[in-house]
């Protein structure tokens, strides 16, 4: 059984080389691997596919097979059910909105690290407590954002985050300067609308964007 202490270690690496997640919603299956490419075009490497369409699973398997390169999570994974789903999958790592006893137990037991949605320091505790010390922050922007994650550096000094929820080009640089930001995810960098009419040199931009934020 691959250890918490390692499954942060794994989470660690990946996010040191791409400090952004963009959260896909799959519509239609032939969106995926043009999207994918346009996103690792603009250098972003690491997806997060949701379950929030029904396409989720199956996009997560296409990308497994045919993008073997690039790095993807399942993310909106709400239960055991879908965790053990997206394994089957393919998933390389899974995100929650929010944590749950279930799904951190998956996390604890699965192959593959688990990053728990968080919103409060007493549900930060409970993942804190079985050792978990990364953690999605959702949704980030309303709950409190950067002046959030700065409380949370003083009780917390070794978990790290990554604020998901209303983060955007403009409030990416004040996120990804906090030294307890490990990343930051969201939809903006593929907004469904460009998804949809297949603009995808305007969503390698969106990344490159990003991504010049990210390593600056
Ligand atoms: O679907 C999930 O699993 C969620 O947890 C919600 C998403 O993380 C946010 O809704 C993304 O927020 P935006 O970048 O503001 O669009």
């Amino acid at each position: 059984m691959t250890s918490l202490t390692d499954k942060t270690r794994t989470l660690d690496a990946l996010f040191s080389r791409t400090r952004l997640l963009p959260l896909l919603n799959i519509e239609r299956l032939d969106d995926v691997l043009p999207l994918a490419d346009a996103l690792a075009e603009g250098g972003v490497n690491t997806l997060e596919i949701t379950l929030r369409t029904a396409l989720g699973i199956e996009a997560i398997a296409l990308l497994r097979a045919e993008r073997p390169a690039l790095t993807i999570g399942a993310g909106t994974v709400l239960g055991a059910e879908q965790y053990q789903a997206v394994l089957a999958a393919g998933a390389q790592f899974v995100v929650t909105p929010g944590c749950t006893d279930e799904l951190l137990q998956c996390g604890l037991d699965g192959p593959v690290p688990l990053l728990p949605g968080i919103a409060t320091a007493s549900e930060l505790m409970v993942g804190y407590r079985l050792g978990y010390r990364r953690f999605k922050l959702f949704p980030a922007h309303i709950i409190g954002g950067v002046g959030l994650l700065k409380a949370f550096s003083g009780p917390f000094k070794d978990a790290r985050f990554c604020p998901t929820g209303g983060v955007s080009q403009d409030n990416l640089a004040a996120y990804l300067a906090l030294s307890n930001v490990m990343a930051v995810g969201g939809s903006w960098i593929a907004p469904a609308e460009l998804i949809a009419q297949q603009r995808w040199g305007e969503i390698t931009a969106l990344a490159h964007a990003a991504g010049q934020v990210g390593s600056a």
